[in-house]
Formats: C-alpha cells, structure tokens, sequence
C-alpha cells in the first residue's frame, strides 16, 4: 500500500490562518509585526525562497522589510545592515538568508543579531535556552517537521528518530527539540562518518532525511510502516528538486513528507510563528511560548 501523505501545504496553509487572526489581534493593541529578511548573493534558490517569505507575511498581515547585498558584500558591510535590522524598531524580527558567501563568518554574523529579533532560532543565545528548556523562537525547519508530524497524528512519544545529516537548520539541532520532554523521542544523528546508515535507519520508526544527496535513502533501508520525512533539496539538470528519499520508500512507509510539498512550507510558516510569537512577547500578550 502507498504511503500517506504528510502535506505541508496544506498544513501551512493552516497555520497561516491562525496567525491571521493573532496578527489582527496585535494591530488592535497598536502593534504591527514586521519580517526584516537579508539576502547577501544572487543564488536563485536563496532568492526564490526570501520572495517566498515575503509572500507569506502579506498574506498573514505580517510587515516586510527586505535589505539585499551583493555576492561581493564584505563581512563589514553585512554587519552593517545586521546592525540596522537590531535598531530598526518595524523590524520586530529577521533572519539572515543562509548559505552567505564563501568567505563569511556565519557564526559572527548570527551571534551580532539581537537574540530578541532572531526569527531563526540560530543565535547562540537561543540555542542555549533551547537546551536550558527556557522560552526562544525555536529553529523554523525542526520545529516544522514536530508540527506536521503532530497535526498528522504521528506519534513522537518514544518514538526512535534517525536523522541524516547534521547542519546547523535541521539536524544539529533537531534531536534538541525532540528529546524535549513534552516530545520525548529518542534521536540518533547519522552523518557522513556514519559506519552503516542502512542498519542505523532500519531501526527508525521516523526517518528524517537532510543530507541533500540525491535517493540516499532506498526502500530497503525503511522499516515497514515507518514515517519519512525528506528535506534534502539538490537539483537535476533542469533544475527540478530531487530528494534525498528514493520515491519507492512510499511502498514501504506509512508516512512520507514529499519534496517539494512537505517539509518546506512548514519552514516557511513556523518562521512566521515565531514572528508573530516574538511581538505577542514584546506586548505582554498571553500564551507566547
Ligand atoms: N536563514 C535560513 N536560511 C535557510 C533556511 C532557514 O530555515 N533559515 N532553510 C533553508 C531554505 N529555506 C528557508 O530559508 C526554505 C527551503 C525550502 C522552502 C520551500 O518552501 N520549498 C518548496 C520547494 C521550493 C522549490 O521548488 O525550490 C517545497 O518544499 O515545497 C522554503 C524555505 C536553507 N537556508
């Protein structure tokens, strides 16, 4: 039987809606939220994905702020709009479109951000209270994937998760967020030092696959009725979007989050959470995690 499907789209789509009705209930306080986005270079998928949150703040009622530097940007020229988005006070969170040009230093960059406007959950800061269990904007891809798993139904308590890869949006910080209490998973972090993925994901009740190799995971490797989730975006010769999931995994899994369909969107909309999260903080309102 074929899997079925983790939609992002349609989950987003509802977790925009919510924050619809929470960013009307900020302007009525006098508060306007506002998305301040820097996108440094002119690679086309960061670009592609910079329109994209802008496109979701309009329609939630969110405000935009875009600033945008060229490949050749230098570290103190990125620093300097860092530091305008900490003092513009529209702004009242921001992220900073990744990769940056070889070259920078993403790590300066991201601890000069105000850990207050940081949309991304990336600063060192908020990593830091994430694993205190302390109050933070959490990071947008992580808690996307908790999200979409949750709204389906997919039961993380004591669920083993193997994640495949380890960069600093998805699986470094991933197994912080799920071996919280309130999702008491068991994580297992592969990466390229990993002796044998296949015995290491066979195990895996949820599969969360970010190590942007196209097909890295095979129907061989999935236990039956397992949950998979792809996040691994490379490109074809046309560039179209190829996995890091071979599609037969979706004759073994129960679940599968598509790429592109699945865990993207819910990128894109958690970031808008934390947005909204971050100015109900800011003006004292209620149940802002
Ligand atoms: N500062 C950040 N940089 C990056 C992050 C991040 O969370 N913060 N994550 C990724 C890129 N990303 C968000 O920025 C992102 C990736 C994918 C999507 C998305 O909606 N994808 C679509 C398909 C799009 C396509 O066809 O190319 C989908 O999956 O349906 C949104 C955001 C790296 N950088």
């Amino acid at each position: 039987m074929t899997a079925q499907i983790l939609d992002g789209k349609a989950t987003a789509a509802a977790i925009k809606s919510e924050l619809t009705t929470r960013v009307e209930a900020l302007k009525a306080r006098g508060v306007t939220p506002g998305l301040g986005t820097l996108l440094v270079g002119e690679d086309p998928g960061s670009k592609w994905y910079v329109a994209g949150k802008h496109r979701d703040c309009a329609q939630v009622g969110i405000a935009s702020i875009q600033r945008e530097l060229p490949e050749t940007a230098t570290q103190e020229e990125i620093e300097a709009v860092v530091r305008e988005l900490n003092d513009n006070p529209e702004c009242t969170g921001y992220i900073v479109q990744l990769p940056l040009p070889k070259g920078i230093d993403t790590n300066r960059i991201l601890e000069l951000m105000d850990p207050a406007k940081d949309a991304d959950g990336l600063h060192p800061t908020n990593l830091g209270r994430l694993v205190l269990n302390e109050t933070a904007a959490l990071p947008c891809t992580p808690n996307g994937i908790i999200e979409l798993l949750r709204r389906h139904g997919v039961e993380l308590g004591g669920a083993h998760v193997v994640v495949v890869g380890r960069g600093i949006t998805v699986g470094r910080s991933i197994g912080l967020l799920l071996t919280r209490k309130s999702e008491n998973a068991t994580v297992t972090l592969c990466h390229t030092g990993t002796r044998d993925l296949s015995a290491q994901l066979r195990q895996a009740d949820i599969v969360v696959a970010a190590a942007g190799v196209p097909h890295l995971i095979k129907p061989e490797d999935i236990k039956p009725g397992a949950a998979v989730l792809d996040v691994g975006v490379s490109r074809d010769e046309n560039g179209k979007i190829v996995g890091d999931v071979h599609p037969g995994v979706a004759e073994v899994a129960d679940w599968v989050a598509p790429n592109p369909g699945g865990v993207g969107p819910m990128t894109r909309a958690l970031l808008l959470v934390n947005v909204v999260e971050a100015a109900e903080r800011a003006a004292g309102i209620g149940n802002a995690g």
